[in-house]
């Protein structure tokens, strides 16, 4: 392997440890953020996922607020937790861990939710806000992968990058931020529909792969010394789980993020910063 870490679960780390003590702030203030979830169904991957949500909630200081429903919950019980996460004063911030089960109506689920307290920045208000350029919390995953590579001093400024994938925690909202002044990248968006996707990748500074397509990304495809991104989250015939990215390019790439280890990690962190964020702003408002 040639290609450097982009080591998520340090930088996760460090973004962390910044976070503890803002939160000691606000207790001390008299304000505990509070993280709330809505898991529905019984997908062993979403809810490890949702444990390790609160497992770092419990590190940094935020409280938890666990809520479960059954697979075969209906549109109205989901809405009904969602109200009651929106009225409980004890969560600062919550998200509906998705997929949702076949048959609910996500976007509706996620139009219900009060935008003051999305963690995901997921909700149609908040995505909109990043559209006008006006604060919101940001999608965690994408703004997770712009802090990996600012911490590793990769340079985003000016270069050009193809993002791989149009699922909404990922690929529709990333070439909004990092098209933004403050980033100013050049951004082409694939998917597994766009014709010769090798053509647009070997050009690429930067891949940003998240079509959970098993190694989409080859080496051949990859332009030496570019960083690659790996989001992607697929099975394999036998059922182990895979990335989007062929071990291979490791031996071509200049940046290389792990996965597990990698993006997913500053998802979670970009979690809790978003939950800070908001019991901050609340504190704010309050106060004047
Ligand atoms: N409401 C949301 N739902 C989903 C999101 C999201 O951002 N918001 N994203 C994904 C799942 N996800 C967070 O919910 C997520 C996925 C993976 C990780 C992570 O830390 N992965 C580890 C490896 C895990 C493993 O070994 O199985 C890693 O990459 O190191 C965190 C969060 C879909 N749903």
């Amino acid at each position: 392997m040639t290609a450097q870490i982009l080591d998520g679960k340090a930088t996760a780390a460090a973004i962390k440890s910044d976070l503890t003590a803002r939160v000691t702030v606000l207790r001390e203030r008299g304000i505990t953020p509070g993280l709330g979830t809505l898991l529905v169904g019984d997908d062993p991957g979403s809810r490890w996922y949702v444990n390790g949500k609160h497992r770092d909630c419990a590190e940094v200081g935020i409280a938890s607020i666990q809520r479960e429903l059954p697979a075969t919950a209906t549109q109205e019980e989901i809405e009904a937790v969602v109200h009651e996460l929106n009225d409980d004063p004890e969560c600062t911030g919550y998200i509906v861990q998705l997929p949702l089960p076949k048959g609910i109506d996500t976007n509706r689920v996620l139009e219900l939710m009060d935008p003051a307290k999305d963690a995901d920045g997921l909700h149609p208000m908040n995505l909109g806000r990043l559209v006008l350029g006006v604060e919101a919390p940001l999608p965690c995953t994408p703004y997770g992968i712009i802090q990996l590579l600012r911490h590793h001093g990769v340079e985003i400024k000016g270069a050009y990058i193809v993002v791989v994938g149009r699922g909404i925690t990922v690929g529709r909202s990333i070439p909004l931020l990092l098209t933004r002044k403050s980033e100013n990248a050049t951004v082409t968006q694939c998917h597994t529909g766009t014709r010769d996707l090798g053509m647009h990748l070997r050009q690429a500074d930067i891949i940003v792969s998240a079509a959970g397509v098993r190694h989409i990304i080859k080496p051949e495809d990859v332009k030496p010394g570019a960083a690659v991104l790996d989001v992607g989250v697929s099975r394999d015939e036998n059922g182990k789980i895979a990335g989007d990215v062929h071990p291979g390019v490791a031996e071509v790439a200049g940046w290389i993020s792990p996965n597990p280890g990698g993006v997913g990690p500053m998802t979670r962190a970009q979690l809790l910063v978003n939950v800070v964020e908001a019991a901050e702003r609340a504190a704010v408002a309050a106060a004047g």
